[in-house]
């Protein structure tokens, strides 16, 4: 069985009931107020969540307890956090890392003590997933997100260009991989890098260096160990190079990387290149999802799967474009229905 789930705030709405009538019994979470909850939306140019005032160090025992007890009475399991206290020190090798990576530590720990096995973290500084559209017109007009790498890069630098090199970031995360990995084996809690998004080399002055399959395989050389993993977000390993090409496909990935590196999956789709693409319905777009959902059978996959990013649709606002209600309702029964297709259904099993 999947650990089918959705990503939520750990602030209750009346339409999580849908979820839950949808089947979904798991949560990953954000942290009320850090950085991803901060970002989330920010960075696509919408409003979308705003945090609790709560006086709680979001990364702490107390406010994941407190999180904890919110998603148990709407009757979800916390199963996995996508959220992390700031961390660009960490990843640019900035004076002030080490304080970084001791909050880092601590979630780890607080994570172990409650029992939630996985953390999900990127390596994006600066701003996190980015789009240049998110009003593109899609199936029977529902609205989807999209990207276009000369607009985007036309936007005002995030920093001068050649001030960070990409050798500074992996250096950071050869330094970070050494400090957490110990903790997180220690806490029985698996680390799982997402992917750049989009997944190109640089963002306006940035490197972006979890961009490529290459990447991922040197990350998991770094420290070779179960609790150093993946979030295997299949719509940015479609756009890698790699994939583009056709020298691997995504369910290739999905068997190279076996249960061992991979902690946490993202199901989501999309049409076109890094240099140009928008996203797709589950069913709608260029990689074959039926295939995936066999290759996650074959290896044994029995860990936490959440849509990502779903399209807009009818009488929605798009205040927070990817994560608006229909279209993850869409998702789960489109993900449960390949999953019985691929795993058997369970009174088959
Ligand atoms: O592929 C992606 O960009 C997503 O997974 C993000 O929307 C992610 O959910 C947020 O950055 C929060 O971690």
């Amino acid at each position: 069985m999947l650990q089918l789930s959705e990503f939520l705030p750990p602030r209750p709405e009346s339409s999580w009931k849908l979820i839950r009538q949808a089947g979904v019994d798991n949560v990953v979470g954000v942290l009320n107020g850090a950085e991803q909850d901060q970002r989330m939306f920010a960075s696509v140019g919408s409003a979308g969540w705003k945090p609790d005032d709560r006086d709680e160090v979001p990364w702490s025992v107390a406010a994941l307890k407190h999180n904890m007890e919110i998603y148990e009475k709407w009757g979800f399991t916390l199963i996995a956090t996508e959220d992390t206290a700031p961390m660009d020190k960490i990843r640019l090798g900035l004076d002030g890392r080490d304080e970084q990576i001791d909050q880092f530590i601590e979630q780890i720990r607080s994570l172990g003590h409650l029992g939630i096995p996985t953390m999900a973290y990127n390596w994006m500084a600066i701003t996190t997933w980015g789009r240049t559209d998110t009003r593109l017109v899609d199936r029977g007009g529902a609205f989807v997100t999209g990207y276009n790498q000369k607009i985007a890069q036309a936007g005002p630098a995030l920093a001068p260009e050649g001030e960070i090199s990409r050798e500074q970031m992996w250096d950071a995360l050869d330094y970070f991989l050494k400090a957490v990995v110990p903790e997180a084996e220690k806490a029985g809690v698996r680390l799982a890098m997402h992917p750049d998004d989009p997944p190109q080399q640089i963002d306006r002055g940035v490197p972006r260096i979890m961009s490529s399959v290459a990447s991922y395989r040197r990350l998991l050389e770094m420290a070779p160990s179960d609790y150093n993993g993946i979030t295997f977000c299949q719509g940015n390993f479609a756009l890698m190079s790699e994939v583009i090409d056709g020298e691997v496909a995504i369910p290739e990935l999905i068997r190279e990387f076996g249960t061992a590196k991979i902690p946490f999956v993202h199901f989501r789709d999309v049409k076109g290149t890094v240099e140009d693409f928008r996203e797709t319905f589950h069913d709608n777009g260029q990689t074959d999802m039926a295939e995936c959902l066999r290759a996650y059978h074959d290896i044994g996959f029995e860990g936490a799967m959440r849509p990502d990013h779903v399209p807009t649709l009818e009488g929605e606002t798009n205040d927070r474009p990817g994560y608006e209600m229909l279209g993850r309702l869409f998702a789960i029964g489109y993900i449960r229905g390949l999953e019985h297709a691929a795993y058997g259904h369970p009174s088959a099993r």
